[in-house]
């Protein structure tokens, strides 16, 4: 069973008395550590799909089940709870909290999970050791680069130890070396912790450290096959569990 069952799935906006139709009976499955990259014109539904698959937005027409559970049914409520467990979202701007430490924006969404506080601590230093900023917790976002914010969002994504994260153009606002910095993580992210990861992006690089790649057009996905296999990552590991 996929990690992630899309199926049917339509979605329409109107918009100046014309309805758009960016997602039109769409099926997919995501599977357990995949790296999506998820390309196509702009305007075209990418957005419109991770809001979808993070229980933001409903579509018209179709299911989205996620490890079993059919996130395309839950009510407001309950989607809230099931999103701050299970889903992680990485921002083009990072939307960090400018009067929190880079701390106190990671450990955010752990307040919203039944954990000790010991064990909220273990898994916000374990999510920014992740990122390599374990020396700049104490650092505001505005004592940051753009590139070290974004790590900051990034480690604030996965610090719920989420089932799936989703990415919208997190690279799109940074210069192309801080850009290949934040794609190498991602990649040692999805390969080193198997984290299922599904990004829009813009960048044909990107299909580089991505698993499977995907265009969005007309409605439609395709899917190519010019993805990287997710092969065993033989760098030094890093993890979010503390070893046990
Ligand atoms: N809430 C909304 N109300 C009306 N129209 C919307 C809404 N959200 C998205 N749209 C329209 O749906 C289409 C798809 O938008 P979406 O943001 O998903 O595209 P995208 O592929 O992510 O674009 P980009 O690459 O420019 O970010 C666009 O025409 C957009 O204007």
């Amino acid at each position: 069973m996929a990690l992630v069952e899309i199926r049917n799935l339509s979605k329409s906006f109107s918009k100046g008395g014309e309805v758009i139709s960016p997602l039109n009976d769409v099926d997919l499955d995501i599977h357990q550590g995949d790296f999506v990259l998820l390309m196509g014109p702009s305007g075209t539904g990418k957005s419109t799909l991770l809001n979808l698959i993070s229980g933001i937005d409903k579509p018209d027409q179709g299911t989205i089940v996620v490890d079993g559970v059919e996130v395309t049914k839950l009510s407001r409520g309950k989607l809230a709870d099931w999103r701050a467990a299970n889903l992680g979202y990485i921002f083009q701007t990072h939307n960090l909290i400018p009067v929190l430490t880079a701390y106190e924006n990671v450990e955010l969404p752990t307040l919203l999970l039944p954990l000790t506080s010991a064990e909220r601590r273990r898994r916000v230093e374990l999510a920014l050791e992740a990122v390599g900023l374990s020396d700049r917790a104490d650092h505001y976002p505005r004592q940051m680069s753009g590139g070290q914010e974004q790590r900051v969002g990034i480690a604030r994504a996965i610090v719920a130890h989420p089932k799936v994260v989703v990415a919208d153009e997190p690279t799109g606002s940074l210069d192309t070396k801080t850009s290949d910095q934040i794609q190498i993580l991602l990649q040692r992210l999805n390969r080193e912790l198997d984290i299922t990861l599904v990004m829009v992006t813009h960048d044909s690089e990107a299909s580089q450290i991505a698993s499977r790649q995907m265009v969005l057009n007309e409605g439609k996905i395709l899917e190519s096959d010019s993805g990287h296999s997710n092969g065993t990552h033989s760098g030094q590991h890093v993890q979010l569990t503390g070893g046990q």
